[in-house]
């Protein structure tokens, strides 16, 4: 494989703190074209890892390439190639949103167009208000926007959604979308799990510092971890199976009660199911989901 069929290529990355080992190892591959989401508790090394690969934070080891360059000798040109949102935004509190994003372009050797972005992530109405005065969602629409504004190949986004309604994260998912379809590649971190399974053509998750296992968000886990679970309640009391086949389940089940089954539930284990049963087998903690409904 060359260099030109992923966008991220990493081999034993390792970052060690004074008193920490936050990334142990960890391999990657992440493909042109499309949305990987990072998934893992508080404290995984998911932030590290992106830091790393944006060129914000040296590896201690490892084999690192970006969009075919080690993000530790990335130069100006290769810095334009990404855009990153990060956790925390920047503050320019006295700017307009327009006055921003326009700054922002000139950075950049070919950018979109200022207006065309703003009304892009829903801003136009805003686009004279000092960014100071824009709400949280709003300000994170803003990011997105500078994260965009110089055109990127491939695009970091570390933790988008944290703090929005369901309304603006579903619109922000549109925003994603357009983006990928436009073939923009995507790196995603994110405590939302039905974010990584709307958004996500493939998920990592990483826990301690290491990489547990990578897959589309409908294959993680393996089968056996994918089991279906028919319930359905009859005069002993409640009963509950485990099958690969939930559909010839149900028909025999319908055939013994002659129609009708009590109570009759097929549940098939969401993406959040699975990862907190990779988290668990590792023996970290799942603190991703009290992240989640903070
Ligand atoms: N600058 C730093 N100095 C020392 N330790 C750090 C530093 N940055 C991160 N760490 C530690 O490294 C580990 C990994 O942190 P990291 O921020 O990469 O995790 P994360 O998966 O992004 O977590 P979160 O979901 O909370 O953002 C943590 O134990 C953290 O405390």
């Amino acid at each position: 494989m060359t260099e030109n069929d992923n966008a991220v290529r990493v081999r034993g990355l390792v970052k060690r703190y004074p008193d920490k080992v936050a990334v142990a190892g960890v391999d990657l591959d992440i493909h042109r074209g499309e949305v990987f989401a990072l998934l893992g508790p508080n404290g995984a090394g998911k932030t590290t890892t992106t830091e790393v690969l944006e060129g914000y934070r040296r590896a201690d080891e490892g084999e690192i390439s970006v969009l075919g360059i080690d993000p530790a000798r990335g130069d100006r040109h290769w810095r334009s190639r990404i855009g990153i949102v990060a956790q925390s935004s920047r503050d320019e509190a006295e700017l307009s949103v327009a006055e921003l994003v326009s700054h922002y372009a000139g950075y950049y050797p070919s950018p979109r167009d200022p207006e065309e972005v703003i009304a892009w992530v829903g801003l136009q109405e805003k686009r004279k208000t000092r960014t100071r005065k824009l709400s949280g969602g709003q300000r994170r629409r803003l990011d997105v926007a500078l994260g965009v504004i110089g055109n990127p190949e491939l695009l970091f986004l570390d933790e988008p959604t944290t703090g929005f309604d369901p309304e603006a994260r579903r619109q922000f998912w549109t925003l994603i979308e357009n983006l990928r379809t436009e073939g923009t590649t995507i790196l995603l971190t994110t405590h939302y799990l039905d974010e990584a399974e709307h958004l996500a053509d493939r998920v990592g998750v990483i826990a301690d510092g290491r990489m547990i296992e990578i897959g589309t968000p409908e294959t993680l886990g393996g089968r056996g971890a994918r089991t279906a679970r028919v319930s359905w309640l009859d005069a002993d009391g409640a009963h509950e199976v485990r099958t690969d086949r939930p559909t010839a389940e149900v028909a025999a089940l319908r055939a013994r009660f002659n129609g009708e089954v009590p109570e009759l539930e097929v549940r098939r284990p969401s993406l959040e199911d699975i990862y907190l049963e990779l988290i668990a087998s590792v023996g970290a903690e799942p603190a991703v989901l009290e992240g989640a409904v903070r």
